[in-house]
């Protein structure tokens, strides 16, 4: 579905993200781990086309997109949540998920046609709301969520743009212990139906562990190893890495 070939981004001479190969099967849940600094974010970066690599592609479906710009992936299928929260604080909800779901779909000029698409956007606003399980948070106004809630929301805004691969940065930052399995449950049923797949950064091992099919290690750039959580966890090259931090 989506894949990395021999993606790297120089700045200088230092390689960022440095000639990584990844393959992402249809419904498959990759996590992407590496300590700080170890090119994770960057990756995304490229994939999602914030930033242009400088050697090597990025496919999707067999398509070369590392010529496309970020909203010409993001239409192909490919959606993308940020580190930093991307959520209007001062609207409500809904009308968070309401604007993310307009903006995937364009808007009609025509005033007959307007009122059956504005429903049609808010059938869609409320079902992603109902997949993340903020249906009951509809009209609370976004800024005042917890963080957790933000999150759940985040991920409601993302399933607005209908992606087919779905790149989550760090979605368990700034969450309190308590809702993280909640959380880790909304992730999950992510990939169940539709066949759609996702690449997931995070710190969190457990998180991990819990979700993914196969882990990636990146250090220094580099992958380190793209396996089973089993095999990756015994790779003594990978706890090598990660000396001086738990596994
Ligand atoms: N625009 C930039 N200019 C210079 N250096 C950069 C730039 N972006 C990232 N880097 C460097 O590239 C390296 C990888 O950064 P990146 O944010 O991708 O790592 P990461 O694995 O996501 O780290 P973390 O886990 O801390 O989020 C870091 O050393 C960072 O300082």
């Amino acid at each position: 579905m989506l894949a990395t070939h021999g993606l790297t981004w120089r700045i200088g001479e230092v390689a960022i993200v440095d000639s990584v190969e990844i393959d992402l099967a249809p419904g498959e849940f990759l996590g992407v781990i590496g300590p700080n600094g170890a090119g994770k974010t960057s990756l995304f970066n490229l994939i999602t086309g914030l930033r242009r690599a400088t050697e090597g592609r990025v496919t999707l479906d067999g398509q070369d997109i590392s010529a496309l710009p970020p909203y010409r992936r993001a239409r192909l299928g490919l959606g993308r949540t940020f580190q930093a929260s991307s959520v209007f604080g001062s609207l409500s909800v809904r009308e968070n998920v309401r604007l993310a779901v307009q903006a995937h779909r364009g808007g009609s000029m025509k005033l007959w046609r307007r009122a059956a698409a504005d429903r049609e956007v808010a059938a869609a606003a409320d079902a992603a709301l109902h997949r993340v399980g903020l249906a009951h948070r509809g009209t609370t106004l976004a800024g005042t969520l917890a963080h957790g809630e933000k999150r759940k929301l985040e991920i409601a805004l993302l399933l607005a743009g209908e992606p087919r691969v779905m790149l989550l940065d760090e979605p368990m930052a700034g969450v309190s212990a308590e809702d993280v399995p909640e959380l880790v449950q909304v992730i999950r049923s992510l990939t169940g139906d539709s066949g759609r797949s996702v690449l997931m950064v995070e710190h969190h091992m457990d998180v991990i562990l819990e979700l993914a099919d196969r882990i990636a290690v990146m250090h220094h750039g580099a992958l380190l190893a793209c396996d089973t959580p089993e095999t990756v966890m015994a790779n003594p090259t990978v706890q090598e890495a990660y000396l001086g931090e738990s596994l």
